[in-house]
């Protein structure tokens, strides 16, 4: 079974709209010390392009590793730490960067464990958000785009740890 590959967001669209991201987010903590935390892995790419558009005296960055699908494309449920965040975070305000958001487990499961860490504040910028899949509530803060369906791939999103690489997102068609 192969896959054929459908572009939804090209890398200019995908430029354009980070850039607008890192201007509401440095707007959002305006001369306040700021804490990214990525989730791995496919947070990286979007978060070593977002931290670049924000413009704010003092940016810390950290990443914490959550595994949820494993070699499927659909969600266990289930939520593991693999490698948890090592900056303190008491005290900070924290922005999560995520690269989708599908049922929401994953952030659901993050919302919790951060609170044993006392940060000042908490807030979840996503890259896709796929709201009509939403399987538990979910506040949103800075959403990059909305893609209702599809399983994709591109900028940091896999299929069984595949195309991770594309600088654009496509929508994976599976072909029997
Ligand atoms: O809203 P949810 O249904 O929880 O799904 C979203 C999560 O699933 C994917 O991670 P995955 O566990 O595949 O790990 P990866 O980032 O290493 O690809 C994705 O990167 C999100 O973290
Ligand atoms: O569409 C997706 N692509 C890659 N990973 C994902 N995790 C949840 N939804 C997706």
């Amino acid at each position: 079974m192969g896959e054929e590959l459908r572009l939804l967001l090209s890398p200019e669209r995908i430029a354009e709209r980070v850039k607008e991201l890192g201007r509401e987010i440095s707007q959002l903590y305006r001369g306040r010390p700021l804490v990214l935390l990525g989730i791995l892995k496919g947070a990286f790419v979007f978060l070593a392009d977002l931290m670049r558009a924000i413009d704010l005296p003092e940016v810390q960055v950290d990443f914490i590793r959550l595994k949820s699908y494993g070699f499927s494309d659909t969600s266990a449920g289930e939520v593991q730490i693999t490698k948890d965040v090592e900056l303190p975070l008491r005290g900070k305000d924290v922005l999560v960067v995520e690269d989708i958001v599908d049922t929401g487990y994953t952030l659901a499961f993050l919302r919790e464990h951060l609170r044993t860490h006392e940060p000042a504040s908490v807030r979840f910028c996503c890259f896709i958000d796929k709201a009509e899949r939403r399987k538990v509530p979910l506040e949103l803060d800075f959403v990059g785009f909305k893609i209702p369906r599809g399983f994709l791939v591109g900028y940091g999103l896999d299929y069984a740890e595949r195309y991770r690489h594309l600088p654009g997102v496509y929508e994976v068609l599976l072909q029997k």
